[in-house]
């Protein structure tokens, strides 16, 4: 019997779907949601019935029966850190993802529709990959401060499929190198790949800003700012996240329209969108030193990589590091239903989460 697998990927203004059969794209769509309906609800977690009627609609409208389904795939979300690859679904992470997940993000959701989908026709959801897995090493855990130690928060699902895809084109296995991976997105998060563990990274908060994220800020002024009592919790939350980097000094979260205003001529955009990657490739630069210097390739991929000139400016920044594989756009659809398929086939287990 052929494994058909849904996958499940909610994104802060989309909730991308796609279906496989074994290891073949049957369709892949991306379901929008409107900004204004999303922003009627207080919390994340309560988007969760609007965006799993939209899911179903979109499989109803395809014709697709839900009973001929192998598994159900949502992208992982903010749990407590996790190993990489695949875990079930099952009630203690769904405890956490609705009731108490490390940060209000999309990604909770995928676990919760997955696992309704998979419920109502008897079959098993997972999760891959989850933003929170953790492989640290322990030294990168010491923050300065011991009340605030340091956890991964990356994009890992991308990341660990791109650093993968950079070996084999390097004829090499992903568990003999040293490399780094910039995932250049709406949100940038960097991670350095040592032997296979994603040993230490620099999260959205801790290094680039990113068309809609402030990154790593002085934090003395951050503290001022949150005390000052000008701005609520939740503003300064989206000043930092949502509103911040591009978005803030430029009021868009498009490089596109970046990329079209520096065309224009407008200097403004040319030094903000030139910092961005600036800090992109300092963020490469520190990941370096963490393998000593031995980095066999660096990786820049998300949508920005699509980008010639910001590439072009972290390339000359960086290319005396290590060889630099461009590898745009994100492949994580394929890599949810490709990892569901291994488990599914025996070729690899899904880890039991315990919370
Ligand atoms: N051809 C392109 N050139 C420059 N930037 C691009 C291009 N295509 C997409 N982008 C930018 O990539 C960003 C979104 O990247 P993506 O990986 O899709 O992020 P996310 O999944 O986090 O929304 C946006 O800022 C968008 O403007
Ligand atoms: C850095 C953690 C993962 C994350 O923020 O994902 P998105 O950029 O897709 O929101």
């Amino acid at each position: 019997m052929a494994y058909k697998i849904l996958a499940i990927n909610p994104g802060s203004t989309s909730t991308k779907i796609a279906l496989y059969e074994e290891d073949k794209e049957l369709f892949t769509e991306t379901l929008s949601h409107d900004i204004v309906e999303l922003e009627k609800y207080e919390h994340v977690q309560d988007q969760f019935l609007m965006r799993k009627k939209v899911v179903e609609s979109a499989l109803v409208t395809r014709g697709f029966d839900i009973h001929e389904l192998s598994a159900v795939v949502g992208r992982g979300g903010m749990l407590p850190p996790v190993k990489s690859g695949a875990y079930e679904v099952n009630e203690a992470m769904l405890d956490i993802l609705k009731n108490r997940p490390a940060l209000e993000h999309a990604s909770n959701l995928g676990a919760i529709i997955a696992y309704e989908i998979a419920s109502r026709v008897g079959v098993k959801a997972y999760i891959y990959d989850s933003v929170r897995v953790d492989e640290l090493q322990d030294i990168a855990r010491i923050s300065g401060m011991p009340v605030i130690p340091r956890t991964s928060t990356v994009h890992t699902l991308n990341s660990r499929a791109m650093a993968m895809k950079a070996a084999a084109s390097y004829n090499k296995r992903y568990q003999d190198v040293n490399c780094i991976v910039a995932h250049l997105g709406g949100g940038i998060s960097l991670s350095v790949h040592a032997k296979g563990q994603m040993i230490d990274i620099i999260s959205d908060d801790e290094g680039p800003f990113s068309p809609e994220r402030a990154g790593r800020v002085p934090c003395k002024q951050l503290i001022d700012l949150c005390f000052s009592g000008d701005y609520d919790k939740r503003t300064t939350h989206k000043m930092l996240r949502g509103n911040g980097g591009l978005k803030a000094y430029l009021g868009t979260h498009d490089a596109r329209v970046v990329e079209k205003r520096i065309a224009e001529g407008d200097a403004e955009a040319k030094r903000v969108y030139e910092a961005m990657a600036y800090q992109v490739a300092k963020g490469i630069g520190e990941l370096a030193t963490v393998v000593d210097g031995e980095v066999d390739y660096i990786v820049l991929t998300g949508g920005i990589a699509y980008s010639k000139i910001l590439t072009d400016w972290i390339v000359k920044r960086v290319k005396f590091i290590a060889p630099i594989a461009l590898l745009p756009g994100e492949n994580e659809m394929e890599s949810l239903a490709n990892g569901t398929l291994r488990v599914l086939r025996g070729e690899e287990s899904a880890h039991v989460f315990e919370g």
